[in-house]
């Protein structure tokens, strides 16, 4: 299954400022969300998922999507994303003009009941307007697939399940899609194999590998995806993060971790190494908290001597 097509240029979609934020149980203002956005694309990050318009009730981290959005400076040549479940949170995101947005789904049935209360066959009904409005506004769309390695619901998930979400998401438009690992228990090979069962539907160019490092495999993981060609990554400074759904799981694999691993490779990513260690060290400041990060960890004791 692993092939040497390693690529010699990867995309990294850094999702901080939204997966990394929403499970924070302290209040971030949007300041400092903003701030982080700034910092981020100062740092060459061409992607950032700012924020999502879903329910405050469900996710009150998310409920200042119009102050950050408004808020932050644009640079020119950064793409823009943001989570929209239905139609509800699309025309709210309309008004604040995103670059991309992202509809999101589940491998997993019980998942997708806990994290957007409805079934997977119900969420592909709500999103297939947002898609179809998003593309006649010239919005890009990218579809989330959780839990497709594991679920904490339902546990192992089946490859099977995965290109049956694949299918569904092609079928209403998406343009390329997450292979999210939410909890974190992927392996290599496990992660190769759900990447395998959504090539029938989105070719290796529209896959992104959104590993989180619940067990310490993430970087593994991302290595894996590499060997088969893949080449867009979503991480997060500092390593935040979580699903609010996803208890126990960790965040997702720190930007500073996957940017040395590809600089060791001799893979080019844009990313100012240093400065994405100062973004990393400046949220985790406003967090009370250290990076997540081996490399951030390492970057900043080797500073101080
Ligand atoms: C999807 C819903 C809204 C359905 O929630 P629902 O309760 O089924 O929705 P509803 O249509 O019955 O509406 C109920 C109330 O919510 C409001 N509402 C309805 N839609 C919206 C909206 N878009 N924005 C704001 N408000 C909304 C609606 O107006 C109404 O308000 P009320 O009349 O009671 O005052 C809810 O379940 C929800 O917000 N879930 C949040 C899910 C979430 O954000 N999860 C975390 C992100 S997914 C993730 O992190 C995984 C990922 C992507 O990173 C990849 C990975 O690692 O797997």
């Amino acid at each position: 299954m692993t092939t040497n097509n390693i690529p010699t240029r990867v995309k990294l979609i850094d999702v901080g400022p939204r997966d990394g934020l929403q499970n924070e149980k302290q209040p971030v203002p949007a300041a400092v969300k903003i701030e982080l956005v700034h910092r981020l694309q100062a740092a060459g990050l061409k992607e950032i998922e700012v924020t999502s318009y879903v329910s405050p009730k469900w996710v009150p981290q998310m409920a200042d999507n119009h102050e950050v959005m408004a808020g932050m400076t644009r640079q020119p040549g950064v793409r823009y994303s943001v989570l929209t479940p239905n139609m509800k949170g699309f025309e709210a995101a309309l008004l604040d003009q995103p670059d991309e947005v992202v509809v999101f789904g589940a491998a997993s049935e019980a998942f997708s009941q806990k994290n957007i209360n409805c079934s997977i066959a119900e969420s592909i009904e709500r999103f297939a307007p947002v898609v179809q409005a998003a593309l006649a506004a010239g919005i890009a769309v990218r579809g989330a697939m959780s839990c497709t390695v594991g679920c904490p619901y339902e546990g192992e998930v089946a490859p099977e399940r995965v290109t049956m979400l694949a299918r569904l998401m092609k079928g209403i438009g998406v343009q390329r899609v997450d292979v999210a690992d939410t909890i974190g228990v992927g392996t290599p090979l496990k992660v190769q194999r759900a990447i395998e069962a959504t090539l029938p539907h989105f070719d290796i160019d529209h896959i992104c590998g959104h590993f989180h490092d619940t067990y310490g495999q993430a970087l593994s993981n991302t290595y894996a995806a590499l060997q088969m060609g893949v080449w867009n990554f979503q991480s997060s400074v500092a390593g935040l993060g979580g699903c609010p759904y996803a208890k126990g799981a960790t965040g997702n694999v720190s930007t500073e971790d996957v940017v040395y691993l590809l600089q060791g490779l001799d893979i080019d990513t844009g990313i100012d190494l240093d400065a994405l260690v100062d973004a990393g060290a400046f949220i985790s400041s406003a967090l009370g908290r250290k990076p997540n990060s081996r490399v951030a960890t390492a970057l900043l004791n080797k500073r101080v001597g």
